[in-house]
This record gives C-alpha cells, sequence and structure tokens, in this order.
C-alpha cells in the first residue's frame, strides 16, 4: 500500500515577514511536509480582533503592500510561494487550511491585545475543523507576565525595568532562514496584492515614501550594518540632531518584523560597546517597555494610564489640530517635524516628543488625536510605542516627572537644530532666514511677510500657562 502524502502545515505570517529568525517558519520547514505560508489582509481590523482592534493606517499600508512583495519573492526562492488572502483570519485561515489538508497551523504569538485576542478566536475556529494551532514565542526580548518588581508588581517606571530585562537577559538565540520549503501540490490559490488596495491611487501621496524606504528583510540588515558602521558610535549624542542621520531608522522594519529585535540586540552586543551601543539597547529598551505596558494595560491606545486624565478640559479646536497636523502652526521645529511626517512617514524621535507636547501642552488638544495622526501617517506606527510614547508626552502615562515637562518649541529647537538646517529641509520658505531667526521668525515681522509663513498659532508663554492652569484644576478636582 502508497504511504499517504504528509500532511502540509500552513505557516501564518503577521508582524513577522521575514525568514530568518521566525520559529514557526524554521519548525515546518524542519519537519520536512509541505508547506503553506499565509498571509491575511484585512484592511479593516488590522492583524487584530476584540475591542483593541484598529484599522491599518494608510503608511502602514503602503509598507505592508512592499513587505509582502518582498516576502513573497524570498518565500518563492525557497520553493513554497506565499499564499495572500483577504478577509478575518478566524474565516480565511480554516478555510486555506481546507484548501491544503493541512493538521496544523504554526504562528509566532503576539502581545498586542488584538493580535492575541485573534488568535484565541482562530484557535477555535480551526479546532471546530479539527486542525491544531501551534503558537511559537513571540518576537519580544521578555516575558511580560514574569518581569515584576520587588512586591510582585508590574514595573510603572522604565529604569528599574530595564535594569531587570538587562539582568534577565540571556543572549538571545535567533534562527537561521531555512534553505528550502517543499511546496503544497496543489497549493491554494492565492489572491493578488494588487486587488487589495494597500497603496494609495489618487491622489498618489507616497511618492516621499517611495524615495525614502525599501521595506523588506534584506534592506532592514543594510540599515542595520550601517548604523553598526557609521553611526552607533556617536549615537548618544547624535541621536538628538534632527538634520543628522544617527539614528538606525529601524523602526518601520521592527514594527513588521522584517528583523526582531534579538537580531538587533545580538548584533549591536558583537559588533559595537561603548555609550553609543549601551544607549541604543536602552532605546530596543523602551520598545520592550511600551509593550509591557499594553500588555499590562490593553486599552493605551484609548484611555490615560492615569485615569484623572479622562476627565481633563481638552479644547475642541478643528481648525488647530488641522494646521498641526499639515506642519502650519508658526512654530519651525513644529511645522519641520509635521512635514517630515507627511513626505517620509517617519519623524525624528526629538521633533516626535516636540510636537506631541506642541498638541497636547500648547493647544490643548487630546493626545488620542495625535496617537490617531501618527497611527495614520507613520510607517512605523505600532501597537504599543503609538500609545506609550503619546502617553508619555502628554504625562498621562508610565512616567517619574509627569505633566509638568512642557517642551518649549523655540528653545528645543535652538538646542537641537542650532544652524537650523533641519527646519531648512523641511520648511523651504524659511531657507532664507538667518540662523538666529530660523527658530523665531516673527522677531523679524518683515521676514514674516517676506516668506509668507504662517503666523504662530498660540503664543508659546501663554499657552503653557494655560496648560498648566488646567492640570492644577484637575489635581485640585482629583484631591477633593
Ligand atoms: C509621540 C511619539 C510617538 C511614537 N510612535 C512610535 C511608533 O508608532 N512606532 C515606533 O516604533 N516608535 C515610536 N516612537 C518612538 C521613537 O520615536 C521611534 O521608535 C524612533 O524615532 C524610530 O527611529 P529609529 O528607528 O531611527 O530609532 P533609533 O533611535 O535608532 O532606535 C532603535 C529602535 O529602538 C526603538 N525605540 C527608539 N526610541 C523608542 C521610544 N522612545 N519608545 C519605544 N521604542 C523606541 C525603535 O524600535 C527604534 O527603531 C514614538 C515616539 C514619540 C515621542
Amino acid at each position: 500500500m502508497a504511504a499517504s502524502a504528509p500532511a502540509p502545515i500552513v505557516v501564518l505570517f503577521r508582524d513577522d515577514l521575514r525568514l530568518a529568525d521566525h520559529p514557526a517558519l524554521h519548525a515546518a520547514a524542519g519537519r520536512g511536509v509541505p508547506v503553506v505560508p499565509l498571509f491575511v489582509v484585512d484592511r479593516d481590523h488590522g492583524l487584530g480582533d476584540g475591542p483593541t482592534a484598529r484599522p491599518l493606517g494608510g503608511a502602514v499600508r503602503w509598507w505592508l503592500h512592499h513587505s509582502l512583495e518582498r516576502l513573497s519573492a524570498g518565500l518563492a526562492r525557497l520553493g513554497a510561494p506565499l499564499v495572500l488572502r483577504g478577509g478575518r483570519p478566524a474565516d480565511v485561515v480554516p478555510q486555506v487550511a481546507g484548501e491544503a489538508g493541512a493538521a496544523e497551523v504554526f504562528v509566532i504569538g503576539s502581545l498586542d491585545p488584538a493580535q492575541a485576542a485573534a488568535e484565541k478566536r482562530l484557535a477555535d475556529a480551526l479546532e471546530r475543523q479539527g486542525v491544531r494551532l501551534v503558537v511559537f514565542p513571540h518576537d519580544h526580548l521578555i516575558d511580560p507576565a514574569r518581569l515584576r518588581n520587588g512586591s510582585g508588581q508590574p514595573y510603572q517606571v522604565y529604569t528599574p525595568f530595564f535594569r531587570a530585562l538587562r539582568q534577565g537577559l540571556e543572549r538571545p538565540v535567533t534562527l537561521p532562514a531555512p534553505d528550502a520549503l517543499r511546496p503544497a501540490s496543489p497549493a491554494p490559490a492565492p489572491e493578488s496584492l494588487a486587488s487589495f488596495g494597500l497603496l494609495p491611487t489618487a491622489p498618489d501621496w507616497a511618492g516621499g515614501l517611495r524615495d525614502t524606504w525599501t521595506p523588506g528583510e534584506d534592506a532592514a540588515w543594510t540599515r542595520l550594518h550601517a548604523f553598526l558602521e557609521t553611526h552607533v558610535a556617536g549615537y548618544r549624542t547624535g541621536r538628538n540632531i534632527p538634520a543628522e542621520p544617527a539614528t538606525s531608522r529601524l523602526s518601520p522594519h521592527l514594527r513588521f518584523g522584517e528583523i526582531t529585535a534579538r537580531q538587533v540586540w545580538n548584533a549591536v552586543s558583537a559588533m559595537a560597546e561603548g555609550q553609543g551601543a549601551e544607549t541604543f539597547l536602552g532605546e530596543i529598551g523602551w520598545r520592550e517597555f511600551s509593550a509591557y505596558q499594553v500588555v499590562h494595560h490593553p486599552d493605551m491606545a484609548r484611555r490615560s494610564l492615569r485615569h484623572e486624565y479622562d476627565a481633563f478640559p481638552w479644547r475642541d479646536a478643528p481648525d488647530e489640530l488641522r494646521a498641526w497636523q499639515r506642519g502650519r502652526t508658526g512654530y519651525p521645529i513644529v511645522d519641520a517635524g509635521m512635514r517630515e511626517l507627511w513626505q517620509t512617514g517617519w519623524m525624528h524621535n526629538r521633533v516626535r516628543m516636540i510636537v506631541g507636547s506642541f498638541l497636547v501642552k500648547d493647544l490643548l488638544l487630546p493626545w488620542q488625536m495625535g496617537e490617531a495622526w501618527f497611527h495614520d501617517t507613520l510607517v512605523d506606527a505600532h501597537w504599543a510605542n503609538n500609545p506609550a510614547s503619546w502617553q508619555w508626552v502628554a504625562g498621562c502615562g508610565a512616567d517619574a516627572a509627569p505633566y509638568f515637562r512642557i517642551f518649549n518649541p523655540v528653545l528645543q529647537g535652538e538646542k537641537f537644530d542650532p544652524r537650523g538646517h533641519y527646519v531648512r529641509r523641511w520648511v523651504p520658505e524659511l531657507a532664507g532666514v538667518s540662523d538666529r531667526l530660523i527658530h523665531r521668525p516673527w522677531d523679524s515681522p518683515l521676514e514674516v511677510a517676506r516668506t509668507g509663513y504662517a503666523q504662530p498659532l498660540v503664543d508659546h508663554g501663554a499657552a503653557r500657562h494655560r496648560a498648566l492652569a488646567a492640570w492644577r484644576g484637575l489635581k485640585d478636582e482629583a484631591a477633593e
């Protein structure tokens, strides 16, 4: 009697669009059975399910399209092309498993509460069909359930969290890409990538993204190596200068799992040392801390961690929100950042803090509006980094010294962009303005008239007083 063909394994890709260090793909390849790589596009719910699931933002959709193209090409080279399907994973994955005759689906677990909810729903749907969902360890460096402070509580503050992370972290183990994959025959039919409409059509706003980025695993490694060769040594100070290309720009690659934090951590530990490398690992630590917070507070993109902020007297000023989004606030460093974001889908970290503070403290607009705009426009928009960073900026999240930190956009500009190179790059109407006036053009009404640059939306000094008064009022209310 002829032996029956081994059942294929479906490998479900999500935020892990790579071939190397992919435990689910590695394990499936190791079994020597046919592999069906699958990605399910759900524009309306992202990769998630349940109350915290969100539609994919526009810039993320653009990146996803190109990253899927690269992944697809890589998988085809290994022998098992990617099957793309549209719909809800809990409906689509069982269907594909049925078509392939698979008895198991392998997936890398996620700390994102929405993706964890999707996993659960998927496991139930597959079980009804007699298919087993095998969930491999997530891509983060830490196990948030185990990392606790001395009293057994989750850490509230970054510094002790990071100390504990470093103490507990062995050198992470990473896996090679499989040499080859055995295809299923016949393989479930794919839908075409173009049919998902992930790219903008009219207007096509993605020209700046195309000029700036190359999505995919290979490009992630190129960036990492370039950073290690050129910038890691000076990272400690260089990372604060937005005109310099001194940071790694790995964030969208990490966001899509084209490279893992484990791989980055190991490469930095092996190839670099000194304060630059230490500071950089600390930033990877911030990424871990953001995920840790969201695991413990799943609603973090909507609700302030400090619940008293739900009663904050936010303003309702749609015109000012729009001016901020478009980079027309009249504050050069804020406008430069917002235009860099619009054109490239990315903004320097120092400037993210400045524009965030401006929206929340100077304009008194809810941090959730800034978070939502970043969610839609950042190529690295991340389920944890984005809300956790916004809450940090707003002073309503995990922070040792909360709301009183109000960035002065003029002083920040003068300190971190002293010659105005960054401002001139993104706000071309200010190109001819002198270094002395570049962060305060209103000091010369003649210059303002000549350049046609926007008048400041608010006076920072007055706005600062307004913000502090509102905050004190909130504190008094909370104390009553
Ligand atoms: C308001 C606001 C919103 C943000 N939203 C996001 C977001 O949606 N996605 C995102 O990846 N980062 C976000 N950040 C964090 C940070 O600005 C970016 O990670 C960083 O600018 C990315 O550039 P890089 O890769 O060159 O960073 P590098 O300086 O080279 O750092 C290396 C990596 O460490 C991580 N990292 C660095 N800084 C932080 C940080 N403060 N918090 C968490 N992780 C960090 C990122 O994964 C980054 O790629 C936000 C920061 C602020 C202030």
